[in-house]
């Protein structure tokens, strides 16, 4: 069998009352773009107010429904793991994990305390080193990682909940995020952490009224597992996730009669007001705004020489910058310097890659940061000399961080495999560029940039996206000029507003 959406294998338990479990899994998944096949371990009635009861699915019954699903399907692109109540199928599906569905991404929520009330699970703790080994992002709430670590309250309070996380990390998980809704109403915040081996950050939003939603344990692994189907860096995922089940909490599906109401499921999160707040540790939290650009910058090409500012410059170029990576460059200052001269002459916006100290020396327009220039450049400095910061991001996490800084516009990268930078991220597509812009729109200018060509400029321009950066696209054609005339003819106008 084939799908157009991509597969997510779900092993948990069926909610009779609809609001967490398999129900929550396969809404969540299903708003995020995937496809959820439910392996069902157990059945348990629940109402909003109370769990009734509930009754382990028969091994063989398990097993046969896990053969299925690996026989009859293409291919299961994620798994999520929620409650396992039984010991032998919680086994048999780590086993399957382990062998025939090794390497495949694997969210698990390891319900012990389900805010429902106490469901009965299996004993993970003596099996946390197989889960951990299998799981790509796990995602305990903070009294279940407390008790799966074996520390107390004392323990917590001495080392913190990133050395909780980062605990399971040594025990061989990928990504771990604790979750922090659970803490009670002396708590304004509801604070997520994630840690991995590369990157350690807290995702705060504000603590909803009342006792929060059934079932946002569920709706948040699930949406992982589907993002992470879709390719989304483990990052990335949870910041969405995070989102997706706040818009949930804030507006659910049912009336509440006196329990918890489920989760609402409204489908791929749209708006910015959603997304958390991110703590990055060495990461600037914000700055004030720096001067915006217009939306539409037109053609914004990048290019490593005087020669290619002044050629482009004259062509009608209305944005450009000058990128070389040489700091040991002795022209270096002399370059940047002829650079902004040309971009006066001819009413142009330059912006300087990285050489910021020497941009602001030359008065240029503005300067373009990666992320980690972002964590040791003197913003304040930019700011107050009054140049522009362009700044680059490579999917929803950075685009997030990037934004709380106020930049003049939000770089969206990359879009397509490129050969003109080694880059650490997989190429995004234009479905996730599409995503970015349009929750950017009105809000920032943005500029795409990375492997964008001629051939596939009318998909990048059919997302809300401003602007389109480039550098091959130009440089190494056959014929630059008559190519940049073709790019200028269909990209938007840069327009006489500088
Ligand atoms: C418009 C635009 N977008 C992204 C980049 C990349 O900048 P950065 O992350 O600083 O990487 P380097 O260009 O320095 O390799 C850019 N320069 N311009
Ligand atoms: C500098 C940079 N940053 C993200 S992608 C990229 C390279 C863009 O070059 P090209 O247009 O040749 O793919
Ligand atoms: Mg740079």
């Amino acid at each position: 069998m084939t799908s157009k959406r991509p597969l997510v294998l779900i092993a948990a338990t069926v909610d009779s009352g609809g609001g967490a479990g398999i129900t929550a899994d396969i809404l969540s998944i299903h708003d995020h773009g995937a496809w959820g096949l439910p392996l069902v371990n157990a059945v348990s009635s629940q109402s909003l107010k109370r769990v009734a009861g509930i009754e382990n699915i028969s091994a063989a019954m398990f097993s046969n429904m896990l053969d299925v699903a690996l026989s009859d399907w293409e291919e299961i692109s994620a798994v999520k793991v929620g409650l396992m109540p039984d010991r032998k199928t919680l086994d048999i599906f780590l086993t399957a994990l382990e062998t025939k569905l090794k390497g495949v991404k694997v969210v698990w929520d390891p319900v012990l305390t389900a805010t429902a009330g106490r469901l009965e699970s299996a004993d993970l703790k003596s099996n946390l080193s197989r889960i951990l080994k299998v799981t790509t992002i796990f995602t305990p709430n903070l009294p279940e990682a407390l008790e799966l670590a074996g520390w107390d309250k004392a323990r917590l309070k001495q080392d913190g909940v990133f050395e909780l996380g980062r605990f399971f990390v040594k025990m061989g998980a990928k990504n771990v995020i604790i979750k922090g809704g659970h803490l009670g109403d002396s708590v304004a915040t509801a604070d997520d952490v994630f840690v991995s081996e590369r990157l350690s950050f807290m995702m705060r939003l504000p603590k909803a009224a009342g006792d929060g939603a059934h079932g946002g344990g569920c709706a948040l692994s699930s949406a992982l597992a589907a993002l992470l189907a879709k390719d989304y860096a483990p990052e990335d995922a949870a910041v969405l996730a995070k989102a997706y089940v706040y818009h949930g909490i804030l507006d659910p599906d049912l009336q509440s009669d006196g329990g918890r109401p489920p989760v609402g499921h409204h489908g791929l999160i749209c708006s910015l007001k959603y997304f958390p707040e991110i703590f990055e540790e060495g990461f600037p939290q914000k700055a004030e705004p720096f001067p915006l650009c217009p939306t539409q910058l037109g053609l914004y090409p990048v290019v490593d020489s005087v020669e290619w500012v002044e050629t482009l410059l004259a062509m009608g170029v209305r944005t450009i910058q000058l990128r070389i990576k040489d700091k040991n460059d002795p022209q270096l200052a002399e370059k940047i310097k002829r650079s902004v001269f040309l971009s006066k002459t001819y009413k142009a916006r330059l912006f300087i890659d990285d050489h910021y100290d020497l941009a602001i020396a030359a008065g240029a327009y503005g300067v373009h940061l990666g992320m980690e220039d972002l964590r040791t450049a003197d913003l304040e400095k930019i700011r107050k000399s009054g140049l522009r910061l362009g700044v680059s991001t490579h999917g929803l996490y950075e685009m997030l961080k990037g934004l709380q800084l106020n930049p003049s516009y939000i770089a969206l990268g990359h879009i397509f495999p490129t050969k003109s930078k080694v880059m650490p991220s997989k190429p995004q597509g234009v479905e996730k560029l599409a995503h970015e812009a349009a929750l950017l729109e009105n809000v920032v200018p943005t500029v795409a940039i990375g492997g964008i060509k001629l051939h596939n400029l009318a998909d990048v321009l059919s997302t809300k996206v401003g602007s389109v950066a480039l550098i091959t696209g130009i440089t190494q054609s056959d014929d630059p000029l008559l190519t940049t005339q073709k790019w200028l003819n269909l990209c938007k106008n840069g327009g006489d507003e500088i």
